[in-house]
């Protein structure tokens, strides 16, 4: 199952810069191995912003809900979640 998800981080300004780049530096190996293990196949950063647009490609709500649950920055986002369906006009369907 595909999903769309729309993270967007907001780390508050009075966090150790140490703290800061710890959380960041545990999120990136954290969204490496999910994307090397195929579960988060795109990222990409929004022009301007500390956000992504991400498609995770996982078999479950509860599977997906768990991961971003464990994101070293899921206490600093807002996170909205947008579950995809094949399109019947998609040529590689
Ligand atoms: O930078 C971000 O968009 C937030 C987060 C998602 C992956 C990662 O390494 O950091």
């Amino acid at each position: 199952m595909k999903y769309l998800v729309h993270m967007e981080v907001d780390i508050p300004r009075d966090l150790p810069a140490e703290e800061r780049s710890a959380v960041i530096a545990r999120e990136k190996e954290y969204s490496q191995q999910l994307q090397r293990d195929g579960r988060w196949p795109e990222i990409w950063r929004v022009v301007g912003e500390y956000a992504n647009y991400s498609v995770f490609d996982v078999g479950s709500h509860d599977e997906l809900h768990e991961l971003l649950q464990g994101l070293p920055l899921f206490p600093y986002m807002t996170i909205d979640v947008t579950p995809l369906a094949a399109h019947p006009s998609d040529i590689k369907a």
